[in-house]
């Protein structure tokens, strides 16, 4: 038995979660999947499957390789699961570009060429602070973007990013002291409703 609505029937535009790192992006997506049955894929992992870890891309590529290599994995998968123009029931079973979230790393929509593909899917937000996600960043090394000082680099590149994140915003979500469930309730509910008004 299923608790909750299951993804918006129609929803044509793929879903995709934007926020600094540690946000919970990949987390929610999975919840997404979990709870509701939406098709999740988080671009970081197919960046992993297709190219080694990304500390390794970093290490013997630098960032700009790893840059090139989002752009590129993130703008197929979005081609990949666009809706067919003008044919509305194309995806009104839930597969293929239906009800798919994809989840992407902080650093993804500073890219013109993602934020602009952006501009075809529905771009959630997840807004969070450093006292949330602190106990996530520190002592942990599988993020090369916050070294050598997390709790500094979280800041500079959250400052860096905001304005970036605020104006592709189509749902904000305050994700601070929230149970993962109800962050996904409150997407699910936020996309059936945004399918009505679209
Ligand atoms: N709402 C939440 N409540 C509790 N823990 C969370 C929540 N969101 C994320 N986390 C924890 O933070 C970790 C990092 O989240 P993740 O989804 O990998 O972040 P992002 O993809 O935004 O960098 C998760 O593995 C999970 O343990
Ligand atoms: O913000 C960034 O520049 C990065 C965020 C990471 O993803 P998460 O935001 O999922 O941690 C990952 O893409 C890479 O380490 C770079
Ligand atoms: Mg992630």
């Amino acid at each position: 038995m299923t608790p909750h609505p299951g993804p918006p029937a129609a929803l044509l535009k793929p879903v995709v979660i934007i926020g600094p790192m540690a946000a919970g992006k990949s987390f929610l997506g999975m919840w997404m999947a979990d709870l509701f049955g939406y098709t999740f894929i988080d671009a970081d992992q197919v960046i992993v499957s297709r190219h080694g870890s990304i500390q390794e891309i970093f290490v013997e590529h630098g960032e700009e390789r790893f840059r090139e290599l989002e752009r590129d994995t993130i703008c197929d998968l979005l081609g990949e699961h666009r809706p067919p123009p003008h044919d509305v029931h194309a995806n009104a079973s839930g597969t293929d570009s239906g009800a798919l979230v994809l989840s992407v790393g902080g650093g993804a929509p500073m890219h013109p060429d993602i934020a602009q593909a952006l501009a075809d899917t529905v771009v959630v937000y997840l807004k969070t602070d450093l006292e949330t996600v602190l106990p996530r960043i520190t002592g942990t090394f599988t993020r090369p973007m916050l070294r050598p000082d997390p709790r500094r680099r979280w800041t500079e590149l959250y400052e860096q990013r905001r304005p970036t994140f605020e104006r592709l915003a189509d749902i904000t979500l305050d994700v601070p002291g929230r149970p993962i469930q109800d962050i996904a309730i409150e997407l699910n509910n936020r996309l059936l409703h945004w399918e009505e008004n679209a």
